[in-house]
């Protein structure tokens, strides 16, 4: 028995200094290494497709861009495409041993999508890959450490920014869009815990690979275009480790993370859409997170960004200066996947320099290897010495049973057994919890904080009832005054099945019992941006094309919109179809009362082109037959006439009228008119440069009539369209008349079209203070409805009723001592839509001169026939006579 004694004191002599040499190899080698892999060809490859990567030595490989143009890479440890399981995990192996000595490790396959991360990470039945052998290593190895290990076991995985239990899935209700995340905490040590991630204590090796294979299963996966099945999370497995014998060990309960990352993928590339492209999105923007945080070691930088996603959260104690970590970097040997190898790689570059440093000379590394060959050496020695102890204690073992018939006590072994998880069938989760949380309370108040059951959960279950409201005293007493926790929540924007956006959105609830539950943690459960933001609004389509009054949609024609372009993002809700909207009020005679009030314009049909064409060239010749009928003529008016056309028109309620009238008479002459006319609030013109008159209708369109009134106006209407018409000059300098709206307040009755008899207009030009007159003489006809083109201007700026009011139209010159204005008198307002041609002063001169030469060939005509004998001028002979002497 002593001399057991001797050799178990031995034993952890040897423990203590291998421990110490391991440590030293791997600070040599870097906290943070980096092996790349490169995938084999598989089926369905391209093999013209591939080579662009080759694996020059164990440590090194190539990128071949060109032909003569490379880049080489330099890694902890290349593995070419050939390369084993068991190679692969060789190296892997001193990770495991730190673990073991109590370092946090953490082990994750990094690289782009269908690389081989989950090869490597998990295998296959025959080819086990890192975590099943981890796993095996680590209670084979603490089995032969001779010191007491309690194992934990849990799976996490991070779906779209959410922490997932992939052991205990928890129910999605039917309100939820997810379940809830699970949060992080912060102990006081600096440690990692996940709040509610069910922990399950293991024993051996089977116990820990069976919930490793449930937890596999309910991993998020995709299929892919090659019908692989693509993951789409981070599935992180995690083993705690307590040594009761914490003298020897770094902490008294560790870590290992064994992450399989979700793969990077360009989304362009891949064209993935809807969910597949959010799922990218996410792991993608965890994974340029998980990037920060290595830059920001490397840098040493005082902030490390951990916080910036899940990922970096939940590893928060597990990378950096006080833990090991290893990154296997995947790639494919094909060339259509150099961009993302190039990233890759790079990815790994950038992590790899951490500890080593991109600037070590090469005698430094030189140094640095004899000391590694030296400490492996090392190291080897103090295991095989290691091993000769265990046989010489086994032996001794054996004989001392022989001897004393009793199993020995030194060889005793750490009963864990009572405290470990008996495993249900893989499929019965919630019953497994169950059991769980009732061992968990059972444990003995000597285990580390991380595997007793919180207060909740032993709430939950019944254990610890009587001992709930002691604790809870005693916990808000030390913790910190914060009843808030921050809980993710994901809404579906879109009720669709399929739904292919999700917000994210954080709400704070007050959690006070299970916050009192925690006592010396902290919340640290808000969603990170970076991973959270993934919003897609999808709005439904509401701005729906307004109603016409007869229900019809209305709608731009082509030649409509670009005109109308200034003016829609007011008007466009408002328009209606004129011809509609006359066909439905053509026969309401005199009913129609707007419901808009203050209405200012009513949209009408634009005229086509070749409309507008003969409208104008039919008005042209309207014109030039009846232009001589226009007398100029100073002073003359003619009220009554007037005043019976507004009796007549006068069908609703007190209004006066502004004629809008097209200006047929080119600006030949008229250098008034040819004046700037940039004051001119409308654009009244057409391609052509002519007024464009509204087809059969005594209205004006938004065309006409744009910004200006419809900001102060409410809707369109053709009853409520007043104004003051203004001439304007086009680049082709023929006169446009154009309205300016004024506000009307009263009702509108039906639109009267008034035709008239261009003969029977005269106009009076009162020059006197630069405004000339024009007053409608007489013959003007009225018809409703009338298909000449008539345009209606109806202003109420006078609006007293029964007084006579002019009805005035504006012509603006802008020539200093000119023409200023045209007045159209009429006297009371009404309901009359007129359309009368107006002359121009230029056409009033031609008129004159026409009449001068008329008179002058009326005198010599006479004169001729008083010379010709045939005309009498009645005088006597003598008279002739007289006249010859
Ligand atoms: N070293 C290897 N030896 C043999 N087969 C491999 C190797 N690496 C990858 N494969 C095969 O390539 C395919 C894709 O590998 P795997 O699923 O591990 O990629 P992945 O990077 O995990 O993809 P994802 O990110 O989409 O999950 C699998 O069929 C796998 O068996």
């Amino acid at each position: 028995e002593d001399e057991l004694a001797a050799l178990n004191a031995n034993i952890c002599q040897l423990n203590i200094q291998r421990r110490q040499v391991l440590n030293d190899f791997l600070d040599l080698k870097g906290n943070i290494r980096v092996f790349c892999r490169v995938r084999p060809i598989t089926v369905g490859d391209n093999c013209y497709l591939l080579r662009p990567v080759v694996s020059l030595d164990s440590s090194r490989l190539a990128l071949n861009f060109a032909k003569n143009k490379s880049k080489i890479y330099s890694f902890d440890k290349v593995f070419h495409p050939s390369s084993s399981q068991d190679e692969v995990f060789e190296e892997v192996e001193p990770v495991i041993k730190s673990a073991l000595d109590g370092y946090n490790a953490c082990i994750f396959a990094y690289g782009q999508t269908g690389t081989g991360k989950t090869f490597t990470m998990e295998g296959t039945a025959d080819h086990p890959g890192v975590i099943p052998r981890a796993m095996e290593a680590l209670f084979k190895q603490a089995a032969d450490s001779n010191h007491p290990f309690l194992f934990s076991f849990s799976m996490l995985e991070i779906y779209m920014g959410y922490l997932k239990d992939l052991l205990v899935p928890r129910p999605i209700k039917a309100t939820e869009h997810m379940p809830p995340c699970l949060s992080i905490q912060t102990d006081s040590e600096g440690e990692i815990e996940i709040n509610n991630l069910a922990t399950i204590q293991v024993s051996d090796f089977n116990q820990a690979k069976r919930l490793y294979t449930m937890g596999r299963r309910s991993r998020s996966t995709a299929s892919t275009n090659s019908n692989q099945s693509s993951s789409r999370s981070h599935c992180m497995t995690r083993i705690l480790m307590t040594c009761f014998d914490a003298n020897t060990r770094r902490r008294i309960t560790n870590k290992i993370w064994m992450v399989d990352l979700g793969g990077s993928e360009r989304v362009l590339k891949t064209k993935a859409m809807g969910r597949r492209f959010e799922e990218g999105k996410a792991i993608n923007l965890s994974l340029s997170a998980l990037g920060d945080v290595i830059n920001a070691l490397h840098r040493k930088n005082s902030h490390i960004p951990y916080r910036n996603s899940k990922l970096t959260q939940v590893l928060k104690d597990s990378l950096g200066d006080d833990s090991k970590t290893l990154m296997l970097v995947h790639v494919s040997p094909k060339e259509e996947d150099l961009c993302e190898t190039v990233c890759s790689l790079n990815f790994a570059t950038r992590a790899r320099s951490i500890h080593l440093g991109n600037e070590e000379s090469n005698e430094a590394k030189v140094q640095r290897e004899v000391e590694m060959n030296s400490l492996q050496h090392r190291m080897k020695w103090i295991e095989d010495k290691r091993q000769d102890i265990r046989r010489e204690i086994q032996m001794l073992n054996e004989k001392l049973e022989d001897l004393t018939g009793t199993p020995p006590s030194s060889s005793k072994q750490l009963e864990v057994s009572h405290l470990s998880f008996e495993l249900e069938e893989p499929q019965s989760n919630l019953e497994t919890v169950k059991k769980s949380g009732n061992v968990m309370a059972a444990l003995p108040l000597k285990l580390p904080r991380f595997m007793r059951p919180t207060l909740c959960s032993r709430r939950k279950s019944g254990v610890d009832r009587q001992t709930s409201a002691e604790n809870d005293a005693k916990a808000v007493k030390t913790r910190r005054p914060k009843p808030h926790h921050a809980e993710s929540v994901s809404l579906p924007m879109n009720s669709t099945a399929e739904y292919n956006s999700e917000s994210i959105i954080s709400r704070n609830s007050c959690l006070g019992l299970e916050l009192k539950c925690t006592t010396d943690n902290e919340t640290e459960g808000s969603q990170e941006k970076s991973e959270c933001d993934i919003k897609t609004v999808v709005f439904p389509i509401q701005d729906k094309l307004p109603r016409a009054p007869n229900g019809k949609m209305a709608y731009h024609s082509c030649g409509q919109t670009h005109r109308n372009r200034k003016t829609n993002y007011i008007n466009s809700p408002k328009l209606i179809n004129i011809d509609d909207w006359l066909q439905s009020n053509k026969y309401a005679h005199g009913t129609i009362s707007s419901t808009h009030q203050n209405k200012r314009v009513l949209v009408n049909p634009h005229p086509e082109k070749h409309r507008r064409g003969s409208l104008r060239s039919e008005l042209e010749e309207l014109h030039d037959d009846k232009v001589n009928d226009y007398k100029l003529s100073k002073n003359k008016t003619n009220h009554d006439k007037i005043k019976k056309l507004a009796k007549v028109g006068a069908a609703g309620t007190s209004r006066s009228e502004v004629v809008a009238m097209p200006t047929l008479i080119k600006n030949s002459s008229n250098e008034d008119s040819r004046s700037n006319s940039s004051s001119t609030t409308y654009t009244n013109t057409d391609s052509c440069g002519t007024s464009t008159p509204p087809a059969n209708c005594g209205i004006y369109s938004n065309d006409y009539f744009s910004v200006e009134e419809n900001v102060r106006g409410t809707s369109t209407s053709p009853a409520n369209c007043g104004g003051v018409i203004k001439e304007k000059k086009d680049e082709s300098r023929v006169n446009c008349l154009q309205v300016q709206l004024i506000e009307r307040e009263t009702k509108f009755s039906e639109p009267l079209m008034l035709n008239t008899s261009w003969t029977s207009i005269h106009s009076a030009l009162d020059v006197s203070g630069g405004t000339i007159t024009a007053v409608i003489d007489s013959g003007v006809s009225i018809s409703r409805s009338e298909q000449r083109p008539t345009y209606h201007e109806v202003p109420n700026e006078i609006g007293n009723k029964g007084e006579d009011k002019t009805m005035h139209i504006s012509l603006h010159h802008s020539g200093p001592g000119k023409l200023q204005q045209r007045n159209l008198h009429l006297d009371k307002a009404n309901e009359v839509d007129i359309a009368m041609p107006i002359q121009s002063q230029g056409q009033s001169m031609i008129t004159g001169i026409c009449n001068l030469l008329r008179q002058k060939i009326q005198t010599l005509c006479n004169c001729a026939l008083l010379g010709l004998g045939f005309k009498s001028l009645g005088l006597e002979h003598d008279f002739f006579y007289a006249l010859m002497l």
